[in-house]
């Protein structure tokens, strides 16, 4: 199997930002034709405004000066429509751009965000901090993006609307095209700019996360009973007052930047338009151009100072934009990579008839030097129980989430009857497992959607979500919750709140919902119950096991601390330090001697007490 993909760091390229750019161009069509030539045509017709009437103007001078009167009141109504259409241009195009900037980022963009990560595949990158990084900052950003993507093309046209005017200096004096090089340097001095306020926010975002982490320890119910007992409440508000401060340090540091670039693009800027109206006044003087030229350029270079700031203002939203859209472009490629890296399109067998085989399967967590699991081999039978025992972070759960697909390994192969894993199709495959999982989900919805969620196309079989209760041993708090099946979940939402034992009892009821899965994986069920409700669940569940054997060949992975509980299983597996170190059922290991028999006396010996 080949490994994971790996987004690289590089900056953005200019194919990808006009990739985006053609994409949000698309969005804005899809969404509102009108809107969208509506924000064109007006940008389009701004474009020779400024054209317009310093040409206006200079047709009225010279034609007064020449004594014909009604050329030259002709020409000075023309410059002051011009002038009236300029204002009702610029205000209806930014009302345009408004609207649609509104409706593309909070509807299309927003939904196709949340659908491109909800879709992504396995859990690896939920567990990475440069992709929770960007994911974060992306969260807010899709009002920003599209603003950005239309203040680039405002920029886009101030730009060619500066470039106009610029040619109309220069046919009054060549000198004046100088005007171009000092009006280009304040757009890309505030570039600079804001690159370093956008660099100090993806600097800042670790900090951001940890604060709010921080935040929600010493304020969240759950956390706050240990920070109260622990008495760590000083010391936790400290170390987030610290990490905040660390934030505004690097942002402020980056504010101070960003404004010494704006003060010196603005002088160059003033220096050579000072200089270039010397230049104009000092021609006029000796001589040289009619009276009109003069006009012009005072007019054009008048408003060339506003020209420039439209367009410093509109490159600066959409440079500004850039902090949400590099963030977003990395996310793209990154799911583009991993969508490019997906095998698998074969759905898995009906039944499993040989088993699932693991042929020296390594796996180490991105940013880690570690392997968690290095070169397992080991064949599970079909319609096997088997158990994965070991000390902590031997290894057990990321064996789990391998056989679910979560991760790829970075050598060797799964195989499920003879296929390698890789090459199921994912969703296909999910559909075919249950599972609980130690770190369970907590849904705050009505109790019997919490549960149905197991398996979407019976999220409304009362009857099927009454039975995965019951097998849960869940039917008696059921039954004690003011509305039972209905009962909202949740206190934020008025609902009611479980004790952690209840959750993970809805948990396992959400994991029974299916009824053909080739793979049933119970990681720590039980960790929040108590002996009794945990053996009766063992039993339970090892009865249910047989049953999915019988019914589809599934295997039933049980990973535990509790020994005792996977007595039963036919094959255990024991994990140290991410290495099989003992394969075999509860008898053969127990005969070897070894670590599993060592950890297996040292348990029976504690809970049978002194
Ligand atoms: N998301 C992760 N990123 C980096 N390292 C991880 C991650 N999850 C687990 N590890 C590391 O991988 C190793 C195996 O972890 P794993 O959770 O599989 O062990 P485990 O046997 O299930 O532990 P436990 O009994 O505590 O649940 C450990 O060293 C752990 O620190």
């Amino acid at each position: 199997m080949t490994r994971r993909p790996q987004p690289s760091d590089d900056r953005p390229t200019a194919r990808d930002y006009l990739g985006l750019a053609r994409d949000l161009f698309d969005l804005s069509w899809r969404r509102s034709r009108r809107l969208t030539t509506g924000s064109l045509l007006t940008q389009l017709l701004s474009l020779g405004t400024v054209a317009a009437t310093a040409l206006c103007l200079r047709a009225a001078i010279d034609a007064a000066v020449a004594g014909d009167s009604g050329t030259a009141v002709a020409a000075a109504l023309g410059a002051a429509a011009v002038y009236a259409v300029t204002a009702v241009l610029s205000d209806l195009g930014s009302n345009i751009k408004g609207l649609l900037v509104d409706q593309v980022g909070v509807l299309d963009l927003n939904a196709s965000i949340n659908r491109e990560l909800a879709l992504l595949d396995g859990v690896e990158h939920v567990e990475r901090s440069d992709f929770l990084d960007r994911a974060m900052i992306v969260r807010g950003a899709p009002w920003h993006i599209a603003n950005g993507f239309w203040s680039g093309v405002g920029a886009l046209f101030s730009v060619l609307q500066l470039g106009l005017s610029l040619l109309l200096l220069g046919s009054v004096s060549p000198l004046l095209l100088l005007l171009l090089p000092a009006a280009a340097v304040p757009l890309w001095f505030d570039r600079r700019g804001q690159l370093e306020n956008s660099r100090a926010e993806t600097e800042a975002a670790e900090a951001v996360r940890l604060n709010q982490h921080l935040f929600e320890t010493v304020s969240g119910a759950a956390p706050a009973k240990e920070v109260r007992v622990a008495g760590a409440g000083e010391e936790l508000t400290r170390r987030q007052a610290a990490v905040w401060a660390q934030a505004a340090r690097r942002r402020f540091r980056a504010q101070l930047a960003a404004a010494a670039w704006r003060v010196s693009g603005w002088a160059l800027f003033t220096l050579g338009f000072v200089a270039a109206l010397g230049l104009v006044i000092h021609r006029t003087a000796t001589g040289h151009g009619a009276p009109g030229d003069v006009v012009l350029a005072l007019t054009v270079a008048a408003t060339l100072r506003g020209s420039v700031q439209s367009a410093v203002a509109r490159s600066t939203d959409a440079v500004a934009a850039q902090r949400f859209i590099d963030p977003y472009l990395w996310l793209r490629r990154y799911t583009a990579d991993q969508r490019a890296s997906r095998t698998g399109e074969l759905a898995p067998p009906p039944r499993l008839t040989e088993g699932i085989v693991f042929d020296r399967v390594s796996y180490e967590y991105p940013g880690t030097d570690r392997l968690a699991l290095a070169e397992l081999s080991f064949t599970i039978p079909a319609g096997t129980v088997v158990a994965v025992v070991g000390e902590y972070g031997s290894g057990k759960t990321t064996l789990v989430k391998l056989l679910n697909r979560f991760y790829r390994p970075d050598s060797g192969r799964i195989t499920v009857d003879g296929t390698d894993l890789a090459d199921f199709d994912a969703a296909h495959w999910h559909a075919r497992t249950s599972a609980a999982f130690q770190d369970f989900g907590r849904y705050h919805t009505v109790f019997a959607e919490t549960v149905g969620l197991g398996d979407l196309p019976h999220l409304a079989d009362r009857e099927r979500i009454a039975e995965a209760v019951g097998e849960a041993e869940a039917t008696g708090f059921v039954a004690r919750l003011p509305d039972g099946l209905d009962t909202q979940l949740g206190r934020e939402l008025g609902g009611v709140d479980l004790s952690e034992g209840q959750w993970q009892k809805t948990a396992l009821a959400r994991a029974t919902m299916r009824r053909d899965p080739l793979l049933f994986v119970l990681d720590e069920p039980t960790a929040s119950l108590d002996a009794p409700s945990e053996q009766e669940i063992f039993q339970r569940q090892m009865a249910r096991a047989r049953e999915l054997a019988a019914r589809t060949g599934a295997i039933t992975v049980i990973v535990s601390h509790r020994f005792s509980t996977v007595t039963g299983a036919d094959l255990i597996l024991v994990l140290a330090g991410g290495r099989l170190v003992e394969i075999g059922s509860h008898r053969e290991l127990l005969a070897e001697r070894g670590r599993y028999a060592e950890l297996y006396g040292i348990q029976a010996t504690a809970y049978a007490g002194p």
